[in-house]
C-alpha cells in the first residue's frame, strides 16, 4: 500500500511529515507514469509540478483558496490530490475526466482553462471580487514561463500591481514552452535562475558592498545617490517589483521545505506577491527529462524505455504543409514562416532548420504573430502564419484590422481545424469558418486531401491578398479519385457530375462524404459530388447550376452550423436562385464539444458515414412521399 492510497482529498496531506510528503511525491510520479503510459497525455509538465502542487495544497485551503492553473495541462497532480486519482485512467477520453481544469468536474477546479496566459487575469478578477465581498481567502495563479510570454499575462500583471490585498502569482519556470522557451523575457528569467548570487541575496545592499575590498566604499557612495539603480542591478525580480509585486525567489521547485516556507511567507503579505519557482520539465522520468518536448503531450508509451507506441509514422496534414512550404521557400525568398510557440505541432520544425533566418517563433503570442506578419507583408515579404484554429480565435481583430483591412498578402495556415479530439472544448477547431468567412478581402479555402492541400498552398502563395487555408489534425487523406483541378479563385472542384442529389463536402469531411456518395450510387441514385474548396468566395455559378438540376443539395462541414458554409449556400440559394432545391446542412451543433477520440465524437454528433447516409435517405424518402412521388 503506497502513501497515495491514504490521500483522497487535500486535507489528508496537511497532516503529513516532510518525509511522508516526499514519499507521496514519489508515489504520485509512479501513479502518473503508470497511468499516462497507457492513456497518453501531458506528461512532462505534470512530472515537473509534483512538489509544487503538493506544497500548494499543503499550504492553502482549496477550494476556499482558489488555485487557478494557466493552460491547465499541468493540473493532473491537482486532480490526483482532489479525489480523482482513480479517474486519472479516464483522462482526456470520451466521458472521462478532462485534461484541463473543469468547474463542472470538481469543486477544486475553480476556473476553466485550456488556452494560455489567462490565469492572472482570472485570478485578479477573483481577488477583486473577494475584496468587494469582504471575504478572506487566498487567490493563486500558477503560470508557466511559456504562458508568461502571452501578452494577456502582462496586461494582468500591469493591472494587478495596485492591489492592496493578498494575491499570489506562482511562476513555474522550467525554461520550456512546448519546445525551448523563446524571447527576451525568457533570457531575463534565465539570468535570475543562473546567478546563484541573486538566489541567496536577501540582505542589506550596503553590508554586501562593504565586503568588496577597496571598491566597496566608493560604490556605496555612488549607490546612495542612486538607490533605485543599484536595486535594479542587485534585487532579483526587479521587473516584477516595479510592476508592484513583491518578488520571492527563485525557489527550487522540487524542494518541498523551501516551497512550503515560501508559500507560508507569501500568505502573510497583504499585497501582490510574485513567486518565482524553478522546476525541471519531465522531472523524475529520464526519457522525459531528456526530451521534454516529446513527452509534452504524448501518446501511450512503453514505461521502461520511453518508446512511444507505434503511430505507424503516418504522414499528417502538418507534415505535408511543412514539406510544401520548404519547397515553396526554396523558390521564393520572400516567404517567411511564423509560429506562436508551436514549431513541432504545426510542422514547421524542418523549415526552422533549413531557413533559420526566415523562421520566427514569437512565443505564445498569436495576436502579435498576426500583426508581426502584417508588418512583414507590408514590407514586401510573404509571411505564412501557422496557428491552430482554436488559438487563432485570439487574433480576430488583428486579422481584420491589421491584415485584411489593408489587403495584405498574409497566409494563415490554420492547423487543427475541425474536431481535434482529446483536448476537448477549448481546442476543437469548429468556429473558424464562421469567424473568418465574413471578413472582407480574406479568401478562405479548405482542401479535401493531400494533393488539394499542396495545390491550395501554391494558390495562396501566388494570390495577392490574405488567404486562410484550413486543414485538420491527424493523418492525411489521399483521395484516389483526386483530379487535381487547377485552382481558380472561388471555384469548387466537381468530382462527379450527375443530377438530382448533390453532395458538397468542405475540407476533411470529403473522406466520409465520398463513402456516402458510393453508397448512394450503389442504390442507383443520380449523385453529384463536389469538393467545395473555397468557403469564401463560394462558387455561386456552380451552386446556381446545381439548383437547376438537383432536388437536393447536401453540404457537410466540421464547423458549427451558425455562420458555416452550408448557411452561406442556403442564403445564396434563397436570394439568388429561382428553383425549389432543398438545401440541408450537415454541420456541428452550436455548442462546445467535449473530449473523446475524433471517431467517437463523429459518432456522437452524427457525422459518421452510416448516420449521414441514414439521414440523407430519410430526407429523400420523406420529401418524395410529401410530393406523392413514392
Ligand atoms: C493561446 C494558446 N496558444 C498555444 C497553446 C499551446 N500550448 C499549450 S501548453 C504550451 C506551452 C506552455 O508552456 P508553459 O506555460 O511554460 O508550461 P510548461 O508546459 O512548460 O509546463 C503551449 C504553447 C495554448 N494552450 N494556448
Ligand atoms: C495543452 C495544449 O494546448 C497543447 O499541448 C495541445 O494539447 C497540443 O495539441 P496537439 O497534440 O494537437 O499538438
Ligand atoms: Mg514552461
Amino acid at each position: 500500500m503506497t502513501i497515495l492510497n491514504r490521500v483522497n482529498s487535500p486535507s489528508d496531506i496537511k497532516k503529513l511529515s516532510k518525509l511522508e510528503l516526499e514519499q507521496l511525491a514519489y508515489s504520485i510520479r509512479a501513479h502518473l507514469l503508470e497511468t499516462l503510459s497507457v492513456t497518453g497525455g501531458h506528461l512532462s509538465s505534470n512530472l515537473g509540478v509534483v512538489e509544487l502542487t503538493l506544497a500548494l495544497h499543503y499550504c492553502f485551503d482549496s477550494p476556499i483558496d482558489k488555485l487557478i492553473w494557466d493552460v491547465g495541462h499541468q493540473s493532473y497532480i491537482h486532480k490526483i490530490l482532489t479525489g480523482r486519482k482513480e479517474q486519472l485512467k479516464t483522462i482526456r477520453s470520451f466521458k472521462g475526466i478532462s485534461g484541463f481544469p473543469k468547474t463542472k468536474e470538481n469543486e477544486h477546479d475553480v476556473f476553466n482553462t485550456g488556452h494560455s496566459s489567462t490565469s492572472i487575469s482570472a485570478a485578479l478578477g477573483f481577488a477583486k471580487a473577494r475584496d468587494l465581498k469582504n471575504e478572506k481567502n487566498h487567490i493563486i495563479s500558477i503560470i508557466g514561463d511559456g504562458s508568461l510570454t502571452g501578452g494577456m499575462a502582462f496586461e494582468a500583471l500591469n493591472n494587478a500591481g495596485s492591489l492592496k490585498s493578498n494575491f499570489i502569482v506562482v511562476l513555474n519556470d522550467n525554461n520550456m514552452s512546448i519546445s525551448k522557451n523563446v524571447g527576451g523575457l525568457s533570457k531575463y528569467l534565465d539570468s535570475l535562475r543562473t546567478e546563484p548570487f541573486y538566489t541567496n541575496f536577501k540582505g542589506d545592499i550596503e553590508q554586501f558592498l562593504k565586503k568588496i575590498p577597496k571598491i566597496g566604499d566608493n560604490v556605496i557612495n555612488t549607490v546612495r545617490k542612486s538607490k533605485e539603480s543599484i536595486k535594479q542591478f542587485l534585487v532579483p525580480g526587479m521587473l516584477f517589483e516595479e510592476l508592484g509585486f513583491t518578488y520571492l525567489g527563485p525557489v527550487d521547485g522540487h524542494n518541498l521545505v523551501d516551497l512550503i516556507q515560501t508559500f507560508k511567507n507569501a500568505k502573510r503579505l497583504n499585497q501582490p506577491v510574485f513567486i518565482h519557482v524553478k522546476t525541471k520539465k519531465g522531472k523524475g522520468y529520464k526519457p522525459a527529462e531528456e526530451n521534454p518536448a516529446k513527452f509534452h503531450g504524448t501518446q501511450s508509451f512503453e514505461l521502461k524505455t520511453g518508446i512511444v507506441k507505434a503511430t505507424n509514422n503516418q504522414e499528417t496534414y502538418s507534415d505535408v504543409f511543412g514539406k510544401k512550404i520548404v519547397e515553396l521557400a526554396n523558390k521564393d525568398e520572400r516567404l517567411v514562416a511564423i509560429t506562436a510557440a508551436m514549431p513541432e505541432g504545426t510542422g514547421l520544425k524542418s523549415f526552422s532548420k533549413i531557413f533559420p533566418k526566415r523562421f520566427y517563433d514569437v512565443g505564445i503570442a498569436e495576436q502579435h504573430a498576426v500583426t508581426f506578419a502584417a508588418g512583414m507583408a507590408a514590407s514586401g515579404l510573404k509571411p505564412i502564419v501557422a496557428i491552430y484554429s482554436s488559438f487563432l480565435q485570439r487574433a480576430y481583430d488583428q486579422i481584420i484590422h491589421d491584415v485584411c483591412l489593408q489587403n495584405l498578402p498574409v497566409i494563415f495556415a490554420i492547423d487543427r481545424s475541425g474536431l481535434v479530439g482529446n483536448d476537448g472544448e477549448t481546442h476543437q477547431g469548429i468556429f473558424d469558418i464562421s469567424f473568418l468567412s465574413h471578413i472582407p478581402n480574406l479568401t478562405v479555402i479548405s482542401p479535401k486531401d493531400k494533393l488539394d492541400l499542396i495545390q491550395g498552398l501554391e494558390f495562396a502563395i501566388n494570390h495577392n491578398g490574405p488567404v486562410a487555408i484550413r486543414y485538420p489534425k491527424g493523418k492525411i487523406y489521399e483521395c484516389n479519385e483526386s483530379i487535381g483541378m487547377p485552382y481558380t479563385i472561388g471555384k469548387s472542384e466537381v468530382i462527379y457530375k450527375e443530377k438530382d442529389i448533390a453532395l458538397i463536402a468542405v475540407g476533411n469531411t470529403y473522406e466520409t462524404v465520398n463513402k456516402v456518395y458510393k453508397k448512394l450510387k450503389e442504390k442507383n441514385l443520380n449523385v453529384t459530388l463536389v469538393n467545395a474548396r473555397f468557403i469564401k468566395p463560394i462558387d455561386e455559378e456552380l451552386i446556381k447550376e446545381l439548383t437547376r438540376e438537383h432536388q437536393f443539395i447536401f453540404t457537410f462541414e466540421e464547423n458549427v452550423i451558425d455562420g458555416g458554409y452550408g448557411q452561406k449556400v442556403q442564403y445564396f440559394v434563397k436570394d439568388g436562385c429561382e428553383n425549389n432545391t432543398i438545401i440541408k446542412c450537415f454541420a456541428l451543433p452550436n455548442t462546445y464539444i467535449e473530449q473523446g477520440s475524433i471517431t467517437e465524437l463523429r459518432y456522437e454528433y452524427g457525422f459518421d458515414e452510416n448516420t449521414l447516409l441514414e439521414k440523407i435517405n430519410d430526407m429523400i424518402t420523406n420529401t418524395k412521399a410529401d410530393k406523392g412521388e413514392v
